[in-house]
């Protein structure tokens, strides 16, 4: 029987309300063992043991515990105590957490990540089944190579590929482009893909020796969007901008304007979209080669974000950026 570790961040999954009907609740409330122990028939599927990581709902998710969630994962790994890992993590922030851990983590085992959209008070709550597949799918070994995989409503995602879609409904998670990773029914697991972009094992990212990762912001595109708030990322000592821009990755003429000064000073600057689905490809609307713009192609601005922190740690400049969002 595959050993299998669940490390508990907190989020809905761990929610509890005031009573099985209300919508208010608190995230990360419930303690690992009370995942667990409400998930009938869990450990028969693998020889499970908890370990409670962290306690908060993702949107309180930062660098810090990335990097020490990452220390944990691939400790775990590297002393061979578990053939697979289970996170559960809130659903806000779980495409950010799956794509760094997916891009750092030095193991061909599978890393699982789940969560909730209803607290684990309510009537009807989906984390027990999430739960009880995404434990299958960490005791599987065909889960092996496929880098980080998120389970939720009975179907997985890449983490490289997967966003959050809706605020409240159990079907939040999609994959836009490529599609769903596979599918799980009750913990029988079907696989449709492998991911076809550089992770894990063959990535040259890392957490080894990093302390911190560097600051970068996200800016929102959107219609009379002011320049200044470039100014304003980079005087507060971003040393890398993320632009969520329209369409194919437009920005303003007084945006682009203010984008290529920060360049200028250093700052690496990723065009990314605030659209769904589609790529960003360079030189369509914005002279990237003019301005040292880089097209973040197939990546939605946080994980675009997430990319982009671990290129400038390790030192990277705008054209081995370009190279790094084709890659990975
Ligand atoms: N469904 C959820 O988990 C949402 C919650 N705010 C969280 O991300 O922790």
């Amino acid at each position: 029987m595959s050993r299998v570790r669940l490390l508990a961040t907190g989020g809905t999954i761990a929610g509890k309300a005031g009573s099985q009907v209300e919508a208010g609740y608190r995230s990360g409330e419930v303690a690992v063992e009370g995942l667990i122990d409400a998930v009938p028939g869990l450990r028969a599927l693998a020889r499970l043991e908890g370990e409670q990581v962290a306690q908060v709902g993702s949107q309180d998710m930062d660098d810090a515990l990335w990097l020490r969630l990452a220390a944990r994962c691939g400790a775990l790994f590297a002393r061979d105590e578990a053939d697979g890992l289970v996170i559960t993590h809130g659903t806000d922030t779980l495409e950010e957490t799956g794509y760094f851990l997916h891009l750092v983590l030095k193991s061909h085992r599978p890393v699982v990540l789940t969560g909730a959209m209803r607290p684990a008070t309510s009537l009807s709550a989906d984390g027990p089944l999430n739960l009880y597949n995404a434990v299958a799918v960490a005791a599987d070994p065909e889960a092996r190579g496929r880098g980080a995989i998120v389970v939720l409503n009975d179907d997985l995602h890449s983490a490289r590929d997967v966003t959050k879609a809706s605020t409240t409904d159990v079907q939040t998670f999609i994959s836009p482009d490529p599609g769903l990773l596979g599918t799980a029914r009750y913990g029988r697991i079907r696989y449709f893909r492998r991911p076809s972009r550089l992770h894990t094992e063959a990535s040259e990212f890392s957490v080894e020796g990093l302390e911190r990762l560097p600051r970068v912001d996200i800016l929102y595109g959107h219609a009379n969007m002011p320049p200044d708030l470039v100014h304003a990322s980079v005087s507060l000592g971003a040393r890398g901008l993320v632009v969520a821009g329209m369409g194919n990755g437009n920005v303003s003429t007084g945006v682009a304007r203010a984008l290529a000064e920060a360049v200028r000073a250093g700052v690496v600057v990723v065009r990314s979209t605030r659209v769904v689905s589609g790529d960003v490809g360079r030189n369509i609307e914005v002279d990237d080669d003019a301005l040292g713009l880089v097209a973040a192609d197939q990546l939605n601005p946080q994980k675009s974000r997430v990319l982009l922190q671990l290129c400038l740690a390790r030192g990277m400049d705008a054209r081995a950026v370009q190279d790094a969002f084709l890659r990975y």
